[in-house]
């Protein structure tokens, strides 16, 4: 795993989106072999979208042949309601880039077969050849897309029934309502995420510090579904100093030091095309 840590979320969110575009750009995407990208709701994102937007339209990203896989969407809403992660995606990023319509993939919280939905999903995806890069926020809890604690680390796309942490955190987005945010969701499952080829989990702010240990210096488990990163062979967390406020000093040292030790080229450049 790597840690990068970046001094606030807009240095953050512009390495991130920066680290996207590279991997795209590097892909030569084209209609018969696209970039299959994952991609997560929620507030930790919406800096890295507006960089995305920025760098399409000013000429340094196309999203032509890129296919992308939402994490997520509640069970019940409508995708043109104000929260659903449908309209959350096409406001703050497919409205704004070359991506055509058909390449967008989000779970549809509202079919009459939820289950045959998911599997669906899971079809769509292993059609493409698998997910090349998965971004993802991370919950207070260290949840990892809606793979609430005690999700199998196994787990594959299913319907979930939401924590209470998670509505209250969500209930932000319904007016402070918690009992306006739906109590269930369809989700990729931790399984998913881990058969992407890499993931890059981003964690912004205080409030995250907690998922931030759980994911660096935590045993991997189900409890803080984030933690198995652990396991996969190319896992980017990326942080604000906030999200750091729990972890060692000597954690944050050693994963300093490896990134400035890549930034002179030394020993750690190696490491990095691993
Ligand atoms: N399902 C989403 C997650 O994908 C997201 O990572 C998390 C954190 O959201 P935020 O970035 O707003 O803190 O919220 C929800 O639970």
């Amino acid at each position: 795993m790597r840690l990068i840590i970046k001094e606030n979320p807009a240095s953050a969110s512009e390495y991130v989106a920066n680290l996207i575009a590279a991997r795209i750009n590097a892909f030569k995407p084209t209609a018969e072999k696209p970039f299959v990208l994952g991609l997560p709701t929620g507030s930790t994102p919406l800096k890295v979208y507006s960089h995305l937007i920025h760098l399409h339209q000013s000429g340094r990203l196309s999203f032509r042949h890129v296919v992308t896989f939402n994490m997520d969407e509640y069970v019940s809403l409508p995708s043109s309601h104000p929260q659903s992660y449908h309209t959350f995606m096409y406001t703050h990023l497919f409205s704004h880039i070359d991506i055509p319509a058909s390449s967008v993939h989000i779970l549809n919280g509202c079919a009459a077969d939820l289950i045959a939905e998911c599997s669906a999903y899971e079809a769509a995806i292993r059609s493409y050849g698998g997910i090349d890069l998965f971004l993802a926020g991370v919950g207070a809890d260290g949840h990892i897309a809606f793979n609430e604690p005690g999700s199998s680390l196994a787990s594959r796309t299913r319907v979930k029934t939401l924590a209470k942490e998670t509505l209250v955190d969500n209930a932000r987005f319904f007016e402070g309502d918690v009992a306006k945010v739906p109590k269930l969701a369809l989700t990729v499952g931790v399984g998913t995420v881990m058969d992407a080829r890499e993931v890059v989990v981003v964690a912004l702010g205080a409030n995250k510090a907690r998922a931030v240990k759980a994911a660096v210096e935590g045993k991997v488990g189900h409890w803080e579904t984030v933690s198995v990163v652990q396991m996969h062979p190319r896992a980017v967390v990326v942080v604000d100093e906030d999200a750091t406020t729990e972890l060692r000093v000597g954690t944050v040292r050693y994963f300093r030091e490896i990134e400035e030790e890549m930034e002179a080229g030394g020993a750690g450049v190696v490491t990095a095309k691993l």
